[in-house]
Parts: C-alpha cells; sequence; structure tokens
C-alpha cells in the first residue's frame, strides 16, 4: 500500500512536470527567436566572449524580440526565457510576477544575501513597507546639500585634468556617487574621491564583475564547481570586506545613535544598550538623518530590522545606487559631447535658474531645471544603466494578446529594447532628442529606466536628484567634448557599451574637458 502511493506521488510529480514542460514546449515553438539552439546548451553560447559580446546579445534578443512583436524566447540549458520587448505586456507581467527569477539571481545574492532587491515576494514585501518611508521626497530634498558639496569636490578633483586632452570621466562619477551614497545611506564620510583606490569601492567593483561574470557563464554556475575556482575565491575575499565594514558602520551608528541619545537625555543613564527608546527623531552630527539612521531608529520604535536585515538594505542600497547613477551621469555627459547645441540649451537653462558664479545647487533648483530633467530621461532611454531585468512566472499569466506566458517560465524584460521600438517612439527612436520627454507618453510602461510596478527602484527620485545636482554643477564650469581624434563618423554611431549587471561604456566614458568663462575656481568647505 505505502509503495502505492509513494508510486502515485511519483507518478503525479512526472505527469505534471512534463504538462508544465510541455507548456513552455509550445511557448518555445509559438514565439521562436530565429536562432539555433545547440543541444543541453540551448542558446547560452550566445553569452560567451566579452561583456561587450553580452551587451550585443541582449541587444539581439531585443531586436528579435521587436521583430516578433515584442516577445521571443531562447532557452538558456534547459530553462526557458520570455524575451520581452513590449510596454503592453511589460505591464501585465511586472504587476503579476512578482518573484525574481532564481537561475540568476542567487549569483547577485551572492552578496546582498536576502536584501529586498533580489529575495523572494514573502522575504521582499515587509521589508519594502518599512524601506518606501525613507525614500519621501522631503528626506530626500534634504541629501541635496550633500550631492551638491560631493559634486563640488568631483569638480576641484577635474580641475587638473582640464584642457589636458581626454579622460575617462567614469572614476570621477563612481567616486562621487560612492562618497554621496555612502553618506546619506550609511551617513559615513568616505571621501573616496580624494582616496579612489578606497578598498571598500575595489572590492566592491571586483566583485560587481564577478557576479556579472559568472551570471551568463552557465559552466561557473554549479555551486560545488564554483567554489573550487579561484573566481570563487576572489568574490569570497571582496565579500569579507564590505561584510566587515558595513557591519562596523553599523555598530558604530548604533553607538553613536545611542551616545546621542543618551547626551540629549533621551535615555536613562542606566539605560540597557539593547532596549532603547528612541523618543524623537535627531539628526546625526552630518546635519541629516542617514537612511541607515531613519532604518535604526524605526527598528527600535517598531518591529523593524535584525542586525543582519540592516547589513543586507544596505548593501543594497550601496550597491543598487552608487555604480546605477554614476553610469547615468557618464553616459548623459557622452551624449552631450556629441550633442553641443543641446549642452549649450542646458547651459542656458544653468545659468537661467543658477546664474552664473559657483552657488551651490539646491533641492528648490531641481524641479526648475526641466530641460536638464529630459536630457538625464532621454540619456537613461537610449543608455538606461539596467538593460535587462527578470522576473519568474509563478502561475500561469495572460497577456493583453491572450498569449499565455506558462508558470515556470523564466522572464527577461528588455529595457534598452523596449525604449528603442519605434511603435512607441516613433522612426527616430535612435536619436537623441530630449524634446520628446515635453510630450505625454503613449504607454507608462515604455519609458522605464527604474523598472515598472511594485517592484520598481526605490531610489528613483533619490538617482535623479543626484544625477541632475552632479550634472549641473559639472556643466557650470565646464564643457565637455568628443575624445581628442575621435572619428566624426563613430560619433554618429552608437555607444560602444559591455554588460556588467549594469551597461557601460565599452572606453570607460572617455572626453575631454574644457573651462567655461569665467572661470570660477571654488574653494571647498
Ligand atoms: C540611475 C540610477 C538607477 C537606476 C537606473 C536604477 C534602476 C533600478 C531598477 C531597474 C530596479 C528594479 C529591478 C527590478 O525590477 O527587478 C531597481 C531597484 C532598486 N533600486 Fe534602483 N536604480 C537607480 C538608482 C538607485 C538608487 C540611487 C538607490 C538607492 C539609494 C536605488 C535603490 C534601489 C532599491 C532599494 C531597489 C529594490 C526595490 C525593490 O525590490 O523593492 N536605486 N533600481
Amino acid at each position: 500500500m505505502f509503495l502505492l502511493l509513494i508510486a502515485i506521488i511519483i507518478f503525479t510529480y512526472i505527469v505534471h512536470y512534463k504538462m508544465g514542460r510541455k507548456k513552455l514546449v509550445e511557448l518555445s515553438k509559438k514565439l521562436p527567436s530565429d536562432l539555433p539552439a545547440l543541444p543541453i546548451l540551448g542558446h547560452a553560447y550566445l553569452f560567451t566572449g566579452t561583456d561587450e559580446d553580452t551587451m550585443k546579445s541582449i541587444q539581439k534578443s531585443g531586436k528579435i524580440a521587436l521583430k516578433h512583436g515584442g516577445l521571443a524566447t531562447f532557452w538558456m540549458a534547459n530553462q526557458l526565457y520570455l524575451v520581452v520587448a513590449d510596454p503592453a505586456a511589460s505591464e501585465v507581467l511586472l504587476k503579476n510576477c512578482l518573484e525574481k527569477d532564481n537561475n540568476s539571481m542567487r549569483f547577485l545574492q551572492f552578496l546582498v544575501g536576502n536584501g529586498s532587491i533580489y529575495s523572494s515576494v514573502s522575504i521582499w514585501r515587509p521589508r519594502r513597507k518599512l524601506l518606501a518611508p525613507t525614500f519621501n521626497t522631503k528626506k530626500l530634498n534634504r541629501f541635496v546639500d550633500v550631492f551638491a558639496k560631493q559634486s563640488a569636490i568631483m569638480v576641484e578633483q577635474l580641475r587638473p585634468s582640464v584642457g589636458k586632452g581626454t579622460i575617462s570621466v567614469w572614476k570621477y562619477l563612481t567616486t562621487y556617487t560612492f562618497d554621496s551614497v555612502c553618506e546619506t545611506t550609511l551617513g559615513v564620510q568616505m571621501n573616496a574621491q580624494s582616496q579612489p583606490n578606497h578598498p571598500f569601492l575595489e572590492a566592491f567593483d571586483e566583485i560587481a564583475e564577478l557576479m556579472s561574470r559568472r551570471m551568463v557563464r552557465p559552466w561557473l554556475h554549479p555551486d560545488w564547481l564554483y567554489r573550487i575556482l579561484p573566481h570563487y575565491q576572489r568574490a569570497e575575499r571582496c565579500r569579507r570586506l564590505i561584510y566587515d565594514f558595513v557591519d562596523n558602520v553599523i555598530k558604530l551608528k548604533r553607538q553613536e545613535m545611542e551616545a546621542k541619545q543618551r547626551e540629549a537625555n533621551y535615555l536613562p543613564k542606566s539605560g540597557n544598550e539593547t532596549s532603547i527608546s528612541f523618543k524623537g527623531t535627531k539628526d546625526s552630527y552630518l546635519g541629516f538623518q542617514s537612511l541607515l539612521e531613519m532604518l535604526l531608529e524605526t527598528s527600535l520604535k517598531v518591529k523593524g530590522f535584525t542586525d543582519l536585515e540592516l547589513r543586507e538594505e544596505t548593501l543594497v542600497m550601496s550597491a543598487a545606487g552608487t555604480d546605477t547613477s554614476a553610469v547615468g551621469a557618464s553616459f548623459a555627459l557622452v551624449m552631450l559631447s556629441r550633442h553641443p547645441e543641446v549642452q549649450e540649451k542646458v547651459f542656458e537653462e544653468l545659468h537661467e535658474v543658477l546664474e552664473y558664479g559657483d552657488k551651490a545647487v539646491t533641492a528648490a533648483d531641481l524641479p526648475r531645471l526641466k530641460y536638464l530633467d529630459a536630457v538625464v530621461k532621454e540619456t537613461l532611454r537610449l543608455y538606461p544603466p539596467v538593460p535587462i531585468i527578470v522576473r519568474l512566472a509563478t502561475s500561469d499569466t495572460e497577456l493583453q494578446s491572450g498569449v499565455i506566458i506558462p508558470e515556470g517560465t523564466s522572464i527577461l524584460l528588455n529595457i534598452w529594447a523596449i525604449h528603442r521600438d519605434p511603435r512607441y517612439w516613433g522612426p527616430d527612436a535612435d536619436i537623441f532628442k530630449p524634446e520628446r520627454f515635453f510630450e505625454p507618453l503613449t504607454h507608462p510602461a515604455q519609458f522605464m529606466p527604474f523598472s515598472y510596478g511594485l517592484r520598481n527602484c526605490l531610489g528613483y527620485l533619490y538617482a535623479m536628484m543626484s544625477m541632475k545636482t552632479v550634472l549641473a554643477t559639472f556643466l557650470r564650469q565646464y564643457r565637455v567634448l568628443p575624445p581628442a581624434g575621435a572619428d566624426p563618423k563613430t560619433l554618429k554611431e552608437p555607444i560602444r557599451v559591455k554588460y556588467e549587471i549594469m551597461m557601460k561604456a565599452v572606453d570607460k566614458f572617455q572626453l575631454q574637458i574644457e573651462p567655461r568663462t569665467p572661470q570660477v575656481t571654488r574653494t571647498i568647505g
């Protein structure tokens, strides 16, 4: 009897599995990829080669989907991926499929553990609820002074390179965002701009590269194999360094907050270290509350985050906030170097809103910089720092077109392709034209550099503020030009890009910088 029961269970499982696979195979036939699938590997061979080749494959998959009305399928080994390059389908999928595709996500979880960005819905939902209030406009407005201060430092760091030929702006922008993110999220002044080889930043860069390589190389996927490779040893060393650093910050911040509370007589002198009651919101020594401090405070008032959760969430914010905004601002500078007429319009607007001089940009100035806003958006459209996002269909999901996406399908939303769809952006979809953002969008999901739906980017407002502040501060002082000796024909072609979890310029954003007149020298306070 027992054996019969086991046999029935196994039989039912096999039938269920086969039925599920049948639906996936049917979908792959209905929405073909146009490219041959190899035995065992499927289309995984597309992701061999350099990071630039990987990005080319992402673009190719998007183009194929666009050719077929926005949907195509690919096999990565035995896993079916639906590539989506259609706003209407994206809207349905991003509203209904909240679970992330674990096949690719588990490699990113290596660093951020259960941090909300890659976690399962059951972990993500309560965390998002706690995190969301910290990103409101009023609180973020207080960060603009930090962005302005760090931008001024960046402008000074660049001064020796002004008028001296071609340079890569990447290191300047990434240390700017890193210092800003650390100060506003962790409440720590890192000074990476004056110390660009900061070990924390280097570890972050290295681990991002290692994780993205593993993600797209199936032979690095099995844990047992990965753990014996030097790749893993390097990743583990970076992870340890990052964890130690963040854990220390959390510890120090706890102590700092507790001492401050005691000083202000918020606590009885004999207060128990672990049961502190925060009665009021006090600004830190930085003059504002960092996101970590807000979370620490919440954690002590209501059932909030444990130290491990705090580590995970602060890491998500640091990882999600640093390179993304640096990539966005760097691409914007490259686009402006290629479009001098647009750069002049930005400069005129800056002159109008901020006047000549070196008055720091304030939160009140940002909404008035409308043309700069359109320039940033147009850059994010053509060069979205996060060109793909993934989801998993946890139940059969019907699209508006009637196509049913079966449970178990991995979904790859190709933001790069959605942003270049001529059906939504017109025949000049590939052209840089900021003015298009003065017209209403045809579909709310046709522009989604920050994703769309309930799991969209929490930091989009933060990112827009940071990018606009640094660009405004930079462009008031300097003019950007293409690299010396650049072939005019190449400058008309799309920027060469590579995929490293984020999309970056292959040449690390090379430019020439010239001073604006009248030149203003600024002393950093
Ligand atoms: C140009 C800059 C940025 C871009 C393009 C960007 C893009 C994205 C995208 C596409 C996602 C969603 C991924 C998905 O749907 O699977 C995301 C999630 C997230 N981003 Fe950003 N991001 C940027 C800046 C920031 C900043 C500055 C912060 C914080 C300081 C931040 C914090 C987050 C967080 C916490 C999530 C996870 C949200 C959740 O799962 O609930 N991002 N970001």
